[in-house]
């Protein structure tokens, strides 16, 4: 049996990873993809926001593939290995990951490394936002410099200038990455899946450290915390807590399914930094609890004023 290639889905906190994962499983590719979805949050909202199709979908969260669930990466992959019936794997990092110790899991591991090889590292990269998360975060810095495609995602909310800008700002932090420009991450997967573009020693010309940093680097002060509510949202109040708390707060992400008081559908909520969306969902189901499920993710952020002030919100 030939390896199966590895591709990792990585970039910072809401560049478009779940919506690249999403336009990757619904193209007419001929590939059996077996998907791996790691999220920080206690509740998984990307588990739900991918769209259900015949892949084996396996979803680790509450913890960090790079650190803290490294280990059930390892297992997870041999246990889909076991399971077989697959000829692609895809892997969605959290926003905070370094794809550094991801990777070096099909590197390091003999027991793995008969059945799965690293194909590429792919970046998704919100083009409005990344240089402010270049600024506060290493790991963004990070995920950009490990990168072996580069998606210049959101091309829809910046200029073609800033755009050619940023090209040569993220060129200084990665020479050879293979950058395009997306929206809506919509790459051709014929120039990103299956091109063997994982060149272990460009990412030892970045970074010297590549294959000794297990554990070495942590991202404890991005901190993430999940809500759930059975009582419907007023809407309004809703809108303006999430604003003002953007202005007020380092809120990097929020996301969730919310219910509204008075509406039979379920609607899906997306906040990254300071823009946010509600759009429909699904119909609520007749016996389904109309939960309102949330996660709000950053620095320095008061769980308990949070949830107090959702309350204030409820319906
Ligand atoms: N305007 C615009 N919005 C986009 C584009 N691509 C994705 N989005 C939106 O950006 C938000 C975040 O997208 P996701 O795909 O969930 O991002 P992510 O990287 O998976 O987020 P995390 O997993 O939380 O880190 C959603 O509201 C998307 O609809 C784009 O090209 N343009």
């Amino acid at each position: 049996m030939n390896p199966v290639p590895v591709t990792i889905l990585t970039g910072f906190l809401g560049a478009g990873k779940t919506t690249l994962l999403n336009y990757i499983l619904k193209q007419n590719h001929g590939y059996k993809f077996a998907v791996i979805i790691n999220e920080v949050g206690r509740i998984g909202i990307d588990g739900a926001l991918v769209e259900k199709t015949s892949d084996d979908i396996l979803e680790l969260s509450n913890g960090c593939l790079c650190c803290t669930v490294r280990k059930d990466l390892v297992k997870g992959v041999q246990n889909l290995v076991k399971k077989g019936g697959f000829d692609y794997l895809l892997i969605e990092t959290t926003g905070i990951a370094d794809p550094g110790p991801v990777a070096q899991t099909f590197l390091n591991i003999p027991a793995l490394q008969q059945f799965v090889r690293m194909d590429s590292i792919i970046t998704v990269v919100d083009s409005e936002q990344i240089e402010k998360q270049m600024k506060e975060t290493e790991t963004a810095r990070e995920q950009v410099a490990m990168a072996d495609f580069l998606l210049l995602n959101k091309t829809d909310l910046v200029s073609a200038e800033h755009l050619a800008k940023l090209e040569a700002k993220v060129r200084e932090l990665n020479p050879h990455a293979t950058i395009f420009h997306t929206n809506q991450s919509q790459a051709n997967l014929k120039e990103i899946l299956d091109m063997n573009a994982f060149k272990l020693d460009h990412k030892l010309s970045v970074d010297p450290e590549f294959l000794n940093e297990l554990n070495a680097r942590h991202h404890h002060d991005i901190q993430s915390f999940s809500f759930e509510f059975d009582k419907p949202f007023n809407v309004e109040k809703f809108e303006f807590f999430v604003q003002k708390l953007s202005e007020n707060e380092k809120v990097y992400r929020s996301k969730g399914f919310i219910s509204i008081a008075g509406n039979p559908r379920r609607a899906i909520f997306h906040g990254v930094n300071n823009r946010f969306t509600i759009m429909w969902d699904r119909l609520w189901e007749k016996d389904e609890t109309r939960a309102s499920q949330l996660v709000f993710i950053g620095k320095q952020l008061d769980d308990k004023k949070i949830r107090a002030e959702l309350e204030k919100c409820l319906a």
